[in-house]
């Protein structure tokens, strides 16, 4: 990091009246693969639970919990194979309830799962509502107290580092204090080595989180933590504030992910404590590796990374008004609060009708192009962005189809080809099951003229399939490209089936992707203008040269 970089250089020494003897080591509790995984549209493989821990250890978190052993089949199964599988930093923390109250202790089939899951560490939570002790568990404050010491001692006796979860701790301080207290206490009399205060139903707002958090550390000597819920989207917010207030665990999951709306999102934690708070809670190298775990997390979900994600989304440093872009293009800080890059991600400058001279040269320039910003062919092209993207294109997805639009406007590129015509055919009979169409193409390219034809599983196929037969004769390169998503968005919904539509193309070679963009109120010339950028595009990055 540029030490004169100050965007994230706010310490402790910055704060000294608020921070001054408040703030000592914070551990990192991850529970994405059992919080995590109460998620709803969330659901782990073995394979995926144990490359996650592997990833996690990376990223350098002190405890990771695994599941809850006993639960399912799969969890048991997880903590057997994980032990075969040396973590360099964080400890494995099974997790579990207090016992039933009805249950010995030693018998109790919840305590013996634990510690048959032989991790170093166990995590159980009890209750700290009176609610939920009268009418949930239906039993007594003192059996309540009773179940809690009992469990710990018991796991204590059995050598395992205990981590107490107070469910509900904030609802029930207020509900009443001393009950809550008393609960927690029982936790740490027994010897609990944490004492984690829960925001179960993620509804404390930050200012009485401070004033809880603020007299519980009166009252017991164990070092405390914090487990938030983001039911008001405070759940970041609520554990940075906790660790002003002395926390020293730091419970959360990767995204964000869990019970209904989710938990603290343990990566905005890390990176606000490491660049925000100066606190030692990971290595840069580690901190440079949260794109790539917040990408991989919901990639094994087969589901896509929210854009706006703080940090580690797309959209984090990605630059859209004309006024920003101006800006950032003198001084990066001007519109970023931290260096992109220390969180392993990158600043994007995105086009659209909120453009300005400054996106389109620093788009130009990192095309390669070299463009006077004052020249009448930059006038051109942004007047030429705006009427498009009126019309319906949409060229932030599709930014292969807007350098190819900027070269044709300096004059920079050659045609590779031109379509002459074409003809599609449909199979009524086999159409009806969604099946056959033809598609012929005559093409031209320099002197030479190609007329084929091709059979798809319906027009986009075919014409897709057309366009590359008749062009591989003279560009072997096409064959190469791999259609790797087709979207039709309808643009105006009040013209019925003559609406115009937008087709964006996403294309690939190798890990190489791009997208383009075509608009007609005919879905198949739509989709031909996408499908010939594409071509078009990666003859031009293939070096080739027009024929
Ligand atoms: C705040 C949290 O996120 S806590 C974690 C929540 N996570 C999960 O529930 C996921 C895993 N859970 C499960 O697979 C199942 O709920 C199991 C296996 C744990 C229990 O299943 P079942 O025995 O069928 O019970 P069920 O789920 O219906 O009810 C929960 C039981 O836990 C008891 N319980 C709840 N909290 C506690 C506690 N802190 N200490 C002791 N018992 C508790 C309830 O009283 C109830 O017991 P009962 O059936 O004897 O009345
Ligand atoms: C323990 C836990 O997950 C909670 O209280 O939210």
């Amino acid at each position: 990091m540029d030490k004169n970089d100050t965007r994230q250089t706010k310490t402790g020494a910055d704060f000294p009246v608020v921070m001054e003897g408040l703030m000592g080591p914070v551990t990192l509790y991850d529970t994405t693969l059992r919080d995590g995984s109460q998620s709803e549209d969330i659901q782990f493989t073995i394979e995926d639970k144990i490359r996650i821990a592997i990833e996690l250890d990376l990223l350098g978190v002190d405890y990771i919990e695994g599941g809850w052993p006993g639960a399912n089949p799969k969890d048991i199964e997880f903590f057997r194979r994980i032990r075969e599988i040396p973590l360099s930093r964080s400890k494995m923390a099974a997790f579990g309830s207090t016992r039933k109250a009805h249950n010995k202790t030693s018998e109790d089939p919840v305590l013996k799962a634990l510690l048959a899951s032989e991790t170093p560490v166990v995590t159980i939570f009890g209750k700290s509502w009176s609610l939920h002790v009268k009418e949930v568990l239906n039993v007594s404050a003192a059996k309540n107290a009773e179940m809690i010491r009992e469990s710990v001692a018991f796991l204590k006796d059995h050598g395992r580092e205990v981590v107490y979860d107070a469910e509900h701790f904030f609802d029930g301080y207020k509900d009443n204090p001393d009950f809550a207290i008393d609960t927690i206490k029982a936790a740490s009399e027994a010897g609990a080595d944490w004492v984690i205060l829960c925001d179960t139903n993620g509804g404390t707002l930050p200012w009485e989180l401070s004033e809880i958090f603020g007299e519980t550390k009166k009252a017991i000597s164990t070092p405390l933590g914090i487990h938030a819920h983001n039911d008001c989207e405070l759940a970041v917010a609520n554990s940075l504030g906790a660790v002003r207030l002395g926390a020293r665990q730091i419970h959360g999951t990767i995204n964000g992910i869990g019970e209904r709306c989710g938990n603290a999102n343990l990566l905005s934690v890390m990176a606000n404590l490491s660049l925000k708070m100066g606190m030692e809670v990971s290595t840069p190298e580690a901190l440079s590796r949260l794109k790539h775990l917040a990408s991989l997390l919901f990639e094994l979900q087969n589901r896509p990374l929210p854009k706006n994600l703080p940090f580690v989304g797309e959209s984090a440093f990605a630059h859209k008004g004309g006024v920003h872009v101006h800006a950032i293009r003198k001084n990066s800080r001007a519109y970023e609060h931290i260096d992109p890059a220390s969180v392993g991600n990158r600043q994007r400058i995105l086009l659209s009708e909120h453009s300005g001279k400054s996106n389109l040269i620093e788009k130009a320039r990192q095309y390669g192009i070299s463009m006077d910003g004052e020249s009448p062919e930059a006038e051109k092209i942004l007047h030429r962005l705006k009427e498009l993207e009126h019309q319906g294109f949409q060229f932030e997805g599709a930014e292969a189809s807007f350098e190819l639009l900027m070269r044709a406007a300096m004059g920079t590129m050659q045609p590779f080809f031109t379509i002459e015509f074409f003809h599609i055919l449909m199979d009524q009979q086999s159409s009806r099951q969604g099946g056959l169409s033809e598609a012929t193409m005559r093409i031209r390219v320099g002197e030479s003229h190609e007329h084929t034809a091709a059979l798809g599983n319906g027009p986009v196929n075919a014409l897709d399939l057309v366009l590359r037969k008749a062009l591989t004769p003279f560009y072997p390169e096409v064959s190469e490209i791999r259609l790797v998503d087709y979207k039709v968005r309808v643009l105006t919904g009040d013209r019925g089936t003559s609406s115009g539509v937008r087709v964006l193309i996403q294309s690939g070679v190798g890990s190489q992707l791009w997208g383009t963009v075509g608009v007609s109120e005919n879905v198949i010339s739509a989709s031909l203008m996408a499908l010939k950028d594409s071509i078009d595009y990666w003859l031009l990055k293939s070096g080739v040269k027009p024929k």
